[in-house]
């Protein structure tokens, strides 16, 4: 667990001196916020890399991690805040219900991401989650949009009556020394304590669970907003193959599970068409992003009710 790995006052564990000794840090990161104002954009530029990777480890199983940087004495770990879903009281939903909280009540610093000059319902709404004893970072994303730079400083100063916010940082995620400046500012926020994770780790499981997520967004690309979220993608086969041909063959079967017949008949679309879309993308992102060649089969399976149901809520892997 999370709290093992962190050392109390008074009790810290030897390898954590040490770590604190040559000025290691590590620590959790949440990014948190309404939905476009820029949160994958902004993970994705500070880990670096695309495709956020993932993976779990024992002390951290309270969070799915979406992306780790290593970067000079410290290690950067963000985690996942599923969507903050208020319409409908499934198992599901108060599972990821949970998980929000549970992501934001105990990470070491949360980016509180908002479109630079604008706070609206929806952005009160997210900060309302907050609680009070995390430092939260102001991250006024999309800067380079905004015209009028001299309103920014008396927007700023509104937002400073709205929470205790522990900086105010306006950027752009798409400007890298923005980046950099931010990793900065939130490293201050991460305590002394050795890494959990190897400098350039990416594991198996991690790249299982991006073919999972790579399968996912064309789904809901390709289907839009007709498609409820309880859909979800299970990998059935994440098998590496020896190949003459090919430096790396992988060979991977993912099933789509919906709720309904219709749901389905959605999914696979005219003649097959949406589904044979799905795959094709899926494909050739995940050749991209695994450095292979993949052969990627997408099956459709009807689970009628399963987001109802606790125990297979949690066999897909949300606690
Ligand atoms: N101009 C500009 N556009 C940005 C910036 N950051 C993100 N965007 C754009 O804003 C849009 C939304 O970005 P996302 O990263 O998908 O936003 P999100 O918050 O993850 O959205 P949800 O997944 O819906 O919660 C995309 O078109 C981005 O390219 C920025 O700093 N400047």
């Amino acid at each position: 667990m999370l709290a093992a790995a962190r050392p109390g006052a008074g009790a810290m564990a030897a390898s954590d001196a040490a770590a604190a000794r040559e000025g290691q840090r590590c620590g959790l990161i949440a990014i948190v916020g309404k939905p476009n104002v820029g949160k994958s954009t902004l993970m994705n530029a500070l880990v670096g890399q695309k495709i956020s990777i993932t993976s779990r480890k024992a002390q951290t199983t309270r969070h799915r991690i979406t992306g780790i940087r290593t970067r000079a004495d410290t290690q950067f770990v963000f985690v996942d805040t599923p969507g903050f879903q208020t319409r409908h009281g499934t198992a599901l939903n108060k599972s990821l219900n949970k998980a929000v909280l549970g992501a934001i009540g105990d990470v070491d610093v949360i980016l509180f991401v908002v479109e630079a000059g604008s706070f609206t319902l929806q952005d009160a709404k997210v900060l309302s989650l907050l609680k009070p004893d995390i430092p939260v970072l102001l991250v006024a994303n999309k800067l380079d949009t905004v015209h009028r730079r001299a309103e920014i400083a008396p927007w700023l100063k509104s937002m400073q009556e709205r929470h205790p916010f522990a900086e105010f940082v306006p950027m752009s995620a798409k400007n890298k020394g923005d980046i950099e400046r931010l990793l900065d500012i939130a490293r201050k926020y991460l305590p002394e304590q050795s890494w959990w994770y190897a400098e350039d780790e990416l594991t198996d499981r991690s790249e299982k669970f991006l073919a999972s997520e790579t399968v996912r967004e064309k789904l809901f690309r390709f289907t839009g907003d007709e498609l409820p979220y309880t859909s979800t993608v299970v990998i059935d086969k994440f098998d590496e193959e020896p190949s003459k041909a090919h430096k790396r063959f992988m060979r991977i079967a993912a099933t789509i599970v919906v709720e309904r017949d219709g749901h389905k008949a959605m999914v696979i679309g005219e003649g097959g068409e949406r589904l044979k879309r799905i795959s094709t993308e899926a494909r050739q992102e995940l050749e991209k992003l695994l450095d292979a060649k993949v052969f990627l089969e997408v099956w459709v399976k009807v689970r009628s009710g399963w987001a109802d149901d606790e125990a297979r809520v949690r066999s897909f892997g949300y606690e």
